[in-house]
């Protein structure tokens, strides 16, 4: 479904991505891990049309697409959930599923029809949110990352990026954004989960791809890959035999 070819990407003398290639397929989640600065932020804003890459080729379905906004991303099925969620508090759930989407009929909004939309797309993803006409500023920070996931279900998209979804989460909210993950497959969607959590990755993910100071460094079948291989393809590491006990104090 979608294709990156060679892209690259500089800031002065920062080589961010160096010919970086990644495939996603429907019903697929593509973990992308790497260390900080590896490169992976990068790539999501490439793809979502926040920065233009200097070089490279985006290809969904196999035909080049050009993606210079977000709102081309948009009209191309591409939709990202960045770190800070991007919500307005004050707003409720439903207000914030149909931010500057909201659906009209001449200029009257169509409240009772977002609302159940809204409902619906959490109840697809099994959240827990007991009303959709909560503001955010009264929910917990796992049901925030829901909210900001079921609003990338508005407009259907076909590609979910995910960036650290769940780096501020408790164990439980955690488990409830991966279910959400799961949900995102089921449906036929293709997702990108960026993170540093690798047993999350491992929960969740198909495929692992890893960057490192911006180029592929390894992709891996997340069923067949162990937890030395991924360590090593991450921080650039061969595998240091552990010192016998004859060596040690040497
Ligand atoms: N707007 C920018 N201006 C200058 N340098 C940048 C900019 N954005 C990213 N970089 C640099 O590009 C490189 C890749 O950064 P990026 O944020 O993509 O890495 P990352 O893998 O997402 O890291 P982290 O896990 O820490 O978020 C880093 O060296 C970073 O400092």
């Amino acid at each position: 479904m979608l294709a990156i070819r060679q892209v690259s990407k500089r800031f002065g003398p920062v080589e961010a991505l160096v010919d970086v290639d990644l495939v996603v397929h429907p019903h697929e989640v593509v973990a992308l891990v790497g260390d900080n600065g590896a490169g992976k932020s990068t790539l999501a804003k490439v793809v979502s049309g926040v920065m233009a890459p200097d070089s490279g080729v985006i290809e969904l379905d196999g035909e080049p697409v050009a993606i210079a906004s977000p709102s081309d991303a948009h009209q191309a099925g591409i939709a990202t959930v960045f770190q800070d969620y991007a919500l307005c508090e004050n707003l409720d759930v439903t207000a914030n599923l149909f931010l500057g989407r909201e659906l009209r009929e001449r200029s009257l909004m169509r409240d009772g029809e977002m609302e159940r939309v809204a409902r619906g797309i959490l109840r697809v993803l099994t959240s827990r949110i007991p009303s959709v006409r909560t503001p955010i500023a009264h929910l917990t920070a796992g049901q925030r990352q829901t909210v900001a996931i079921a609003r990338t279900l508005i407009g259907s998209p076909r590609l979910v990026i995910l960036d650290e979804p769940t780096a501020a989460l408790s164990v439980a909210h955690t488990a409830e954004v991966l279910n959400h993950i799961e949900r995102l497959r089921e449906l036929g969607l293709g997702v990108v989960l960026i993170s540093h959590n690798l047993n999350d990755v491992r929960a969740v993910s198909d495929r692992i791809e890893v960057l490192r100071h911006g180029r592929n460094n390894g992709s891996f079948d997340t069923r067949n890959v162990s937890q030395e291989e991924l360590l090593a393809a991450i921080t650039g590491a061969t595998q240091v035999p552990e010192p016998r006990p004859s060596d040690v104090g040497r």
